[in-house]
């Protein structure tokens, strides 16, 4: 059984992987006897690992963690300086790669930050843009106003704004959209003849993958990503 970490700027998420499916774990009371490997990759404050990193060595468990390199088999990395790139963009352009091969794919991770991943069928990154997520686009609004305000119960829609909450919200919702459609332009520019997929994760994936007939949301695009970097790397 692996433990998988993903560390992101709100949250750590853990699961257990075993028999190919994730269960739930608690970080506070693992099943440290049955673990084999632990796999995390942190983008968040890595001092949230300290604790389970000590649990692991002293049931000498090894840890591994996840890094970007400019290729990972067919997958190739569009930034010069790789290290530089979000290891869970990585992590999600692998699971993208590998659940879509030669398939082009737009992959979106909504989190505290949206970011919006473009890769081509062949595996090549195209790139990507990092947003602020929804709740960052509307608090930067309140916090930096004098009469911009939420209600704490508008949902996000993407229709026009007739009130403030709702005009904000709504903005949010529709700027990330727009930026996602500005992605699309990105690979039919590259004459790319299938069609592509549109990959949502994250804890506003779901939210936005309404907004996009034939996408799919993965609430463990990046655990996958984990569990495949894991399996790719150690084979290379
Ligand atoms: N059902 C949900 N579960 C978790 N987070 C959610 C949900 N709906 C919206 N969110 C928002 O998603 C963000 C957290 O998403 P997550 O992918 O866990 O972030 P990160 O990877 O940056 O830690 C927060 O802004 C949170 O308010
Ligand atoms: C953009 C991110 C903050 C997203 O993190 P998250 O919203 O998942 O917490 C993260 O991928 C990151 O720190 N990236 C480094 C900069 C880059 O990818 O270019
Ligand atoms: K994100």
């Amino acid at each position: 059984m692996r433990l998988l970490i993903d560390v992101g700027n709100t949250s750590l998420k853990a699961v257990l992987w075993h028999n190919e499916q994730a269960q739930p774990a608690d970080i506070n009371n693992l099943p440290w006897l049955q673990i084999t490997e632990v796999i995390y990759a942190c983008v968040g404050r890595s001092d949230l690992l300290n604790d389970i990193l000590v649990q692991a060595a002293s049931n000498n468990i090894t840890c591994f963690e996840a890094k970007v390199t400019k290729t990972l088999g067919d997958l190739v990395c569009a930034y010069e300086h790789v290290g530089n790139l979000g290891i869970d963009r990585w992590l999600a352009l692998i699971a993208g790669f590998t659940l879509y091969p030669n398939t082009a794919c737009i992959v979106v991770d909504a989190g505290t930050a949206t970011t919006i991943d473009v890769l081509n069928s062949e595996g090549l990154h195209l790139g990507g843009w990092i947003l602020p997520g929804l709740d960052l686009m509307t608090s930067s609004l309140t916090q930096n106003t004098q009469r911009v305000f939420d209600d704490g119960k508008t949902p996000f829609t993407n229709e026009l704004g007739k009130n403030t909450p709702n005009g904000l919200k709504n903005g949010a919702l529709v700027a990330t959209i727009g930026a996602i459609e500005q992605a699309k332009l990105n690979l039919t520019a590259q004459k790319t003849e299938q069609a592509t997929q549109i990959i949502f994760a994250g804890g506003y994936g779901s939210l936005l993958q309404q907004q996009f007939a034939g996408s799919i949301f993965d609430s463990l695009l990046v655990m996958k990503g984990l569990n495949y970097w894991y399996e790719l790397t150690e084979t290379v």
